[in-house]
């Protein structure tokens, strides 16, 4: 990890510090993974930044060891709206080595939010000019989610892309199925050639899945080749870096037509005032019943009643949902909020935070409160009422 340190010298980079890039499908473990790989002494010294898609930031509060060294960058996404923070955060990093104002470090790991299309972020690592010089790509590692690994490459772009540009591929939740036989043909057939791990592999470590040598988009399917040639194209002709247009702070991604499906959004929540474990319980059965297929992902710190001091972890992932792990305490620099981000396809705009709202008992104009809506599950702000 890097930390603000005095020191005389700088240090040169010949053959450029690698850049690994950690990406794949929402929800697919990244953050779980990487919470696994953070302890290992191969990854000490290493840069590390968190780009989340909603503007609540929650990964980088959930990754241990978060603080010195982590950069997030949040409230959009690393392949379009942020494009530029990252190469400017990655300049930034570069000059503090160079001028001796931060720890050297050895490496720097990225890991992108689930719907990045990776494509234009290693552009933006290779084919940045100055970058260019200083940096090098290596290590480009896909996690795929043996639950929800097929539905999703059957129905998401940014899924496909994720598994062909990859060096190397991780299996995650394979012990919940009961095996990856077609989903190891499909990630075959776009991938030939990378190497394929399990995430539950005792022996996993970060050595093993990001030094995998300089990325060489030769070894990739014509495909991949040409889309980083088309990426280029877009960068240069002042696409790429930053400067898309966000639609204030109502808390909806920053869409960039070419790059996301228009029908995903995403909410986030926070909330001061804690909610009920049974008011959190129906709120979860409402959202998944009445709306699960179009529930892509969720995910939050969640303050409950009952012991506010101790939040809970919540994750689902489109159907699937963990056992929600009540922490001891509030991480280190997060506020003692509740903390919800929800990324839906074709759910009207607010839907989730006006229900959370409601059963969360917190007042708003035209809302119908907690009673009406478990009396009425029907009645779901936002939905047509039916007769
Ligand atoms: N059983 C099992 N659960 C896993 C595994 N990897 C991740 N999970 C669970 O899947 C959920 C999502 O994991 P995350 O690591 O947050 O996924 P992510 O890819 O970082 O999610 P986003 O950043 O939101 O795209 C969590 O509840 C994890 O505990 C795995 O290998 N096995």
């Amino acid at each position: 990890m890097t930390a603000e340190i005095q020191s005389e010298r700088s240090w040169s980079v010949p053959n450029g510090v690698p850049v690994s890039i950690l990406t794949g499908f929402l929800g697919a473990g990244k953050t779980t993974l990487l919470n696994r790989l953070i302890g290992d002494p191969w990854l000490s010294d290493a840069a590390l930044i968190i780009n989340e898609f909603g503007d609540v930031g929650i990964d980088h509060l959930l990754v241990e060891s978060s603080g010195d060294g982590v950069i997030e960058l949040s409230d959009g996404c690393l392949c379009c709206t942020v494009r530029g923070e990252l190469v400017d955060t990655l300049a930034d990093l570069m000059d503090r080595m160079q001028t001796g104002k931060i720890r050297p470090f050895s490496r720097v790991v990225i890991e992108t939010t689930g719907l990045a299309d990776p494509v234009p972020v290693m552009q933006s690592v290779i084919g940045h000019p100055a970058l260019g010089q200083s940096y090098r790509l290596e290590g480009l590692v896909t996690v795929v989610d043996a639950v929800n690994g097929m539905a999703t490459l059957e129905s998401h772009e940014e899924a496909r892309r994720q598994v062909a540009v990859a060096d190397t591929l991780v299996l995650s939740k394979t012990a919940l199925v009961e095996n990856c036989v077609a989903l190891r043909t499909s990630l075959e057939a776009l991938n030939p050639l990378s190497r394929v791990f399990l995430a539950d592999e005792p022996d996993l470590s970060a050595q093993s899945l990001f030094d995998s040598g300089a990325y060489d988009p030769d070894r990739r399917s014509l495909d991949v080749a040409r889309w980083l040639s088309t990426e280029q194209d877009h960068a240069d002709h002042g696409h790429g870096h930053g400067g898309h247009h966000h639609h204030g702070h109502d808390h909806h991604h920053a869409h960039d037509v070419n790059r996301h499906d228009e029908h995903i959004r995403s909410d986030s929540l926070v909330f001061e005032k804690p909610i009920t474990p049974e008011a959190l319980g129906m709120f979860l059965d409402l959202v998944r019943s009445a709306h699960g297929p179009k529930l892509l992902r969720m995910k939050g710190l969640i303050k409950l009643a009952d012991d506010p001091s101790r939040p809970l972890v919540l994750h689902a992932v489109q159907s699937l949902m963990s056992e929600p792990v009540r922490l001891k305490a509030w991480p280190e620099g997060s506020r003692e909020e509740t903390r919800l981000v929800v990324i839906t396809r074709d759910m009207p705009e607010g839907f989730v935070a006006e229900l959370f709202s409601s059963f969360a008992n917190v007042p708003g104009v035209g809302r119908p409160d907690r009673e009406a809506l478990t009396a009425n599950p029907l009645a779901i702000p936002g939905m047509p009422a039916r007769r």
